[in-house]
């Protein structure tokens, strides 16, 4: 394994060294993996059908290590590190606040940000700057944007959780003693505003009761208040807590990986000018040419954003090649023995289950061709891949809650900015032979095809990309 991680940057995720083992050995569609001391031992999942076993054949908890990697930063009552009770209730107040029914309330609020982020580049592309895209599903959380130094202590949590995943980074006690100070003034300073912002609201559902009660799409925030102000109960410390902590959990999980996502797709849409002209085609036969008349139409009826079946391949292909990251499992404590194939695996207590979504993303068996980019496999909708095969936003009771919100956010934001500039990547370091047999995308992408760990995966190093405004056909 050695050989494999030794290649990799730092706290890069370690699903490259795994898939290529896999691919380098014919390892089988579940194996073990110790990575002790350094890490857990793992059971891995690495087909279609082995995936399926704790997500949607059953639904296993979420283990401990995940849990634990929440407390001290989001905290521990974020509702991916629950299990049980508490996850049922958060299930229950929160989903219905990201249903695709929810979403499409939230279009108009999506529409503007692109519209700014569109005002943002074109600054960028006159004046020839280097830029990074960022989206902010964080308002969804409160109805409204957070302050800009919040936004800059979630940008630097992000860094200081890079720091924490590279090997050895914080050996030194003093390096780490800094780490944690730097932590804490970021959590103090984001939880103080959360606070405060959560405390207004009460005070105002108080006043408002049955006004707020008939929103037709309360905010998440307001689906954790409003049973409690409806019952008269206080807003106590621990109910404080857990808004809190989903607060910042919902900053974290919605920024990082549409932030991400985004980025990758710019990208290899900068690499792929084929797609890219496919895409453009698309937007003009749906919208329009002019960016003003794409707006207005867009304005009028969001839900016109449903006939971009390119587009939405475009994102569906992105996230086939980059994963946000390995999810893990714990098997139930009753449960001694993992049977797939007719093999048993014999299951301890510390064993922890991974779901290789890379893995699957990455087999030739399951996906054809899986080293190019080609949106075009997924045209066919879900009968073009195989069942279970395709898990970017993991499958079953546990999948991902803002899947809805993410995939408008990201088709509105290409239908806003791809017709009108042209991306290019920038001091990426291309390589001139791929690291890995199983992608060859370190020659297109540089460093930044190596995923890293911060809370979620996100390119290696800092991206930079130059935007121009783009020369349009007539
Ligand atoms: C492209 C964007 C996104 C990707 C690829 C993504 C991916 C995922 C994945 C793979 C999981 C499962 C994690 C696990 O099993 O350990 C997950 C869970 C979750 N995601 Fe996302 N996500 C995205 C955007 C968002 C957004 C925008 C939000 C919120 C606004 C969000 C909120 C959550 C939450 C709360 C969970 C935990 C659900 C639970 O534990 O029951 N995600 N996401």
């Amino acid at each position: 394994m050695g050989f494999y991680t030794r290649k990799l940057p730092p706290a890069a995720y370690l699903h490259f060294a795994i898939t290529q083992m896999k691919q380098d050995f014919g390892l089988p569609d579940i194996f073990y993996l110790d990575l002790w001391p350094f890490g857990p031992c793992l059971l891995l999942l690495t087909s279609p059908d082995a995936a399926a076993i704790p997500t949607t054949a059953n639904n296993f908890p979420m283990p401990d290590v995940v849990t634990n990697s929440f407390d001290g930063n989001v905290g521990t009552t974020f509702i991916e590190a629950t299990n049980g009770p508490l996850w049922k209730y958060l299930m229950h107040q929160l989903t219905p606040g990201l249903n695709s029914t929810a979403v499409k309330t939230f279009s108009n609020s999506i529409i503007d940000y692109a519209r700014a982020l569109y005002d943002r580049l074109e600054q960028c592309a006159e004046i020839a700057q280097p830029v990074e895209i960022q989206h902010d599903p964080v308002y969804r959380f409160f109805g409204e944007k957070l302050s800009e130094q919040a936004y800059k202590d979630t940008a630097h949590m992000v860094d200081l959780m890079l720091t924490k995943n590279s090997v050895g980074a914080l050996i030194n006690p003093v390096t780490n003693w800094r780490w944690k100070q730097e932590m804490n003034e970021c959590l103090w300073r984001l939880e103080g505003e959360i606070q405060a912002r959560v405390n207004a609201r009460h005070a105002e559902l108080q006043e408002q009761q049955d006004k707020a009660a008939n929103t037709r799409a309360p905010t998440l925030l307001d689906r954790m208040l409003l049973p409690r102000v409806q019952s008269q109960l206080p807003l106590d410390s621990s109910h404080m807590k857990l808004i809190l902590e989903n607060a910042k959990g919902f900053i974290i999980a919605g920024y990082g990986t549409t932030t991400a996502t985004s980025t990758y797709i710019w990208m290899l849409l900068s690499t792929h000018l084929e797609v890219l002209r496919k895409l453009r085609e698309e937007h003009d036969r749906a919208f329009d040419s002019d960016f003003e008349r794409t707006f207005e139409l867009l304005q009028e009826n969001p839900s016109l954003i449903k006939s971009l079946h390119y587009t939405t391949t475009v994102i569906h292909e992105t996230l086939r090649l980059f994963p946000i990251g390995m999810t893990a499992r714990q098997a139930p404590p009753n449960l001694t023995m993992l049977e797939h194939k007719g093999v048993k695996y014999l299951l301890l207590k510390n064993h922890l289950l991974g779901i290789m979504t890379q893995s699957i993303h990455y087999d030739p068996e399951v996906f054809e061709d899986p080293k190019r980019f080609r949106p075009n496999r997924f045209l066919d909708g879900d009968q073009s891949v195989p069942r279970n095969a395709y898990r970017p936003f993991e499958r079953g009771v546990r999948a991902c809650i803002g899947q809805a919100l993410a995939m408008d956010e990201l088709k509105i934001s290409l239908l806003m900015l791809a017709r009108w500039f042209e991306f290019e990547l920038v001091d990426h370091e291309s390589a001139k032979e791929p690291l890995f047999a199983h992608t060859d995308l370190d020659t297109k992408l540089g460093k930044h095809a190596f995923q890293v760990h911060a809370f979620t995966a996100m390119p290696g190093g800092s991206v930079k990309m130059m935007i121009r405004l783009a020369r349009l056909p007539k």
